[in-house]
């Protein structure tokens, strides 16, 4: 492990280190190489742990005067039939005025009934399983065992949402949406509504975990601490601070730590801006899942503090004044994210004896305005205490483009599962274009299977770029590299375009896969005067957005039709002078043979994409190098291009059909030793001739991985090299997919690691004497012939 510089923290106040630990995040985020993420991200780890010990420092004094903000102190009411449980109400319409009220008299509402027992049952035994897997020698039945359930973290677990089939499924129950949409206050129309989610109104549920608290009886040490607190910073909700909440894009950005892809979903809380009202924007939730009686410790609220939120702030002052001071404690705001906060109460703080426990059932769902400060209780009972969070707001509170990411999040991450007929409410319905991965529920899901990303990246084009085409294709490079990756030509290989273009003057150019225009633009705004450019696209949306993009730029020399050539040919003008093929590479070789039989090319000059990037022998070294090739799979019968899959030196992919789109098994595909019946000559000859160099549309990080590893081979520039190239190519491509697979999607196929192990051993292989010398020569042969 490399040295990782680490502050020292003692004496340290809670705000100095919370400084240190904003600071070590923003490193982790700005680290470039895996090396310096690696490393920024131990000291984090480091720092991280020292805030919380610091924040578990006794508190000692408080010396607040704003007492008298406080609400008056309250008896609740108690369920009729069994005075244990606070009172409640169920989700249906003729008790929801009844339960309306309530809330807003109490800041907080408890619906019984929510959850089903066999939901309970199932969500709990979910939880369970995730602890025994991540806990070894854990088991539900032992109570011996428990004592390895941490009660740090106050019982919750270390990812920051999780997405499990229970969870995510009670994420969508009916009377979960119920029960939020009854108290959360109601958003008049929206104009121009653009969002993934069908209405302003839609709730929109929060993506958080669960929580445990073990049973502790008189044992101190299992014991989850108390607390008091706001997950809000008030001067933020209250408009004196800045909120940087429609910046939040869920991870989806390059900028975006990967390692807490979920924080956003926090902010999205911590960092809400009020609209004027005391009504909060979110409702906060515990789905209880075991019957919780007062000693079985668990949610306790300020009833009516809500009501006196914006009078206490007054008393407060301004926010600098509650940061915590080195040596003091007392009732402080502890900066989050995105302008966001929470507020923490002294546990001298009067507060405490205003605050009520909420004793339920399970299956009950307790509500409360996130201007209600509220917390825990520890478990002092021999019963489990066992809980799901879950929060809602209303959809029409984020921006679009806001909205859109969050939607393509949730989906990537509720990947695989469920989804019933309120995901698009829930989770927004993240539409996009064909050819896209898919993550398509079962028949009685509602379609949440395609990429937003061509959505979000012409949004954020027409947003940014002031119509100009050159700060449009900035604008889409830059959306390639900091967001998502697209599928355009790039500014690389758009330079040789370019000079295609300047080259020919030609008067009639006609482009096959017109995507989001990006190319379109790029050969429209070098036209002479009274050129035309034909660009078409067979997707109805890409054609849409391409037509959009070109009228931002004020291109009114290309013309956009939605189609294929063979459906569009009577329409199109002939002969052209330029085609630019780059629609789809299976098709090249019939479409220029149509576009020589109906007369669209007289002579021609065939160029690959690739060609004008590096001389022959370096674009042929880079096809094998890349070694990649898209991989035609079968889907719902429909042939689509799912990824990039390197080819085995030894071996062709065979055409493997799967329905789970996740599980590429490279390893089964490719044979682990060299068949004899191979032939190596005539398969490198395939390679020279079938490279595809796609790198524009690997992800960045890949490339830039497989950089790292290829860059000194290539300086090197000798043939016999040409091995060493290949054999980084396969680890470059076992690196990226073991990083797909496993450090981006912890439950990924396991197989995942397999046919990393595989690639690392045909590296290998490829370096080993009589195999090297033999690609050697065959490599030098196939150099001569082009
Ligand atoms: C690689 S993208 C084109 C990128 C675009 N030229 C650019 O650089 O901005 C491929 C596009 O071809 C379209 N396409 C695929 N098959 C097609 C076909 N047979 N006819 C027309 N368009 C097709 C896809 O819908 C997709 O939008």
């Amino acid at each position: 492990m490399d040295h990782v510089d680490v502050p020292d923290t003692d004496g340290l106040s809670v705000l100095e280190v919370e400084d240190l630990y904003n600071a070590a995040l923003e490193e982790v985020q700005k680290a470039c190489d895996v090396s310096e993420r690696q490393r920024c991200g131990q000291r984090l780890a480091v720092i991280a742990k020292a805030l919380r010990a610091a924040k578990r420092k006794p508190l000692e004094k408080t010396q607040r005067t704003e007492w008298s903000a406080y609400p008056e102190p309250v008896t609740l009411p108690r369920c009729p039939d069994d005075a244990r449980y606070v009172k409640s109400f169920s989700t249906e319409v003729a008790d929801l005025p009844a339960a309306q009220h309530f809330f807003h008299e109490y800041g907080f509402v408890v619906f019984r009934d929510v959850l089903t027992a066999p939901e309970c049952e199932a969500t709990v035994a979910e939880i369970w399983r995730s602890l025994e897997e991540r806990t070894p020698g854990l088991e539900r039945h032992d109570s011996e065992s428990w004592s390895l359930l941490s009660s740090e973290r106050y019982g919750l677990p270390e990812e920051q949402a999780v997405f499990t089939p229970q969870i995510v499924a009670n994420r969508q129950n009916d009377r979960v949406y119920a029960a939020l949409d009854a108290v959360l206050p109601r958003m008049s129309g929206i104009e121009d509504f653009d969002s993934p989610h069908p209405d302003p109104n839609s709730v929109v549920v929060t993506q958080d975990r669960w929580c445990i608290y073990r049973p502790a009886g008189d044992d101190a040490s299992a014991r989850t601490a108390e607390n008091l607190h706001l997950d809000v910073n008030p001067w933020t909700y209250a408009g004196l601070k800045p909120t940087e909440i429609e910046d939040l894009r869920y991870g989806m950005t390059i900028a975006g730590d990967h390692r807490f892809p979920l924080q956003d979903f926090r902010a999205e809380l911590t960092a809400v801006q009020g609209r004027g009202s005391s009504t909060g924007e979110h409702v906060q939730g515990v789905l209880n899942l075991l019957d919780n009686l007062e000693e079985d410790g668990g949610t306790r609220v300020v009833p009516g503090f809500h009501r006196c939120f914006m009078p206490w702030l007054r008393a407060l002052g301004d926010m600098e004044s509650n940061l915590a001071q080195s040596g003091q404690h007392d009732n402080w705001v502890l900066r989050r994210a995105a302008g966001g906060g929470s507020f923490k109460f002294s546990n001298l703080d009067r507060i405490h004896q205003l605050s009520r426990r909420i004793p339920m059932r399970a299956g009950s769902f307790l509500l409360w305005n996130q201007l209600l400060v509220h917390g825990s209780c520890a478990n002092n009972s021999a019963n489990f205490r066992i809980a799901q969070f879950i929060t809602g707001f209303r959809a029409g509170e984020m921006s679009p483009g806001r909205s859109w990411a969050r939607a393509a999040a949730v989906q990537r991450h509720n990947s695989g599962l469920l989804l019933r007929p309120l995901a698009p409410h829930v989770f927004g319905e993240a539409r996009g274009t064909e050819g896209t991965e898919g993550t398509a529920g079962p028949a009685d899901g509602r379609s949440f299977a395609r990429s937003e990303r061509e959505h979000l990246a012409v949004e954020q084009v027409l947003q940014t770029s002031k119509g100009h085409p050159e700060a449009i294709l900035k604008a889409f490079e830059d959306f390639h590299v900091q967001c998502k990756p697209l599928l355009h030509v790039g500014p690389m290989k758009g330079t040789y375009l370019d000079h295609a273009v300047q080259r020919s003057s030609p008067s009639l150019v006609l482009e096959l896969g017109s995507y989001l225009g990006y190319s379109a633009v790029r050969i429209a705004r070098l036209l002479d005067e009274g050129a035309l450019l034909y660009t078409i696209d067979e997707n109805a949306d890409n054609a849409a957005r391409a037509e959009a993009v070109l009228r931002h730029a004020g291109l009114s020399n290309a013309v956009v039709l939605h189609g294929t050539l063979e459906g569009l040919q009577s329409q199109l003008p002939r002969p052209v002078d330029l085609v630019f093929l780059d629609h789809s590479k299976a098709l090249y070789l019939e479409e220029i043979h149509r576009l020589e039989e109906w007369g669209f090319i007289k002579s021609y000059k065939l160029r690959l994409r690739i060609r004008p990037l590096c001389s022959r022998r370096w674009s042929l070294l880079l096809g094998i190098l890349l070694g990649l090739s898209r991989w035609n799979r079968t889907i719902s019968g429909q042939r689509k291009s799912t990824g990039y899959v390197p080819k085995g030196i030894f071996g062709r992919l065979p055409d493997r059909r799967s329905e789970r789109v996740r599980s590429w098994n490279l390893g089964a595909a490719l044979p682990a030793e060299k068949p004899a019946s191979i032939d190596l000559r005539a398969k490198l000859r395939d390679w020279a001739c079938h490279f595809v160099a796609e790198s524009s549309t690997l992800r960045r990080d890949v490339t830039e991985a497989a950089n790292v590893i290829m860059k000194p081979r290539l300086l090197v520039g000798s043939s016999r090299k040409f091995v060493d190239f290949m054999a980084a190519g396969a680890l470059a491509c076992g690196f990226y997919r073991f990083c797909e697979f496993n450090v981006r999607q912890k439950d990924a196929d396991a197989k995942a690691k397999e046919s990393y192990r595989l690639m690392a051993e045909r590296a290998e292989q490829l370096l080993e004497g009589p195999t090297r010398e033999e690609v050697i020569s065959v490599l030098r042969e196939a150099v001569d012939a082009q």
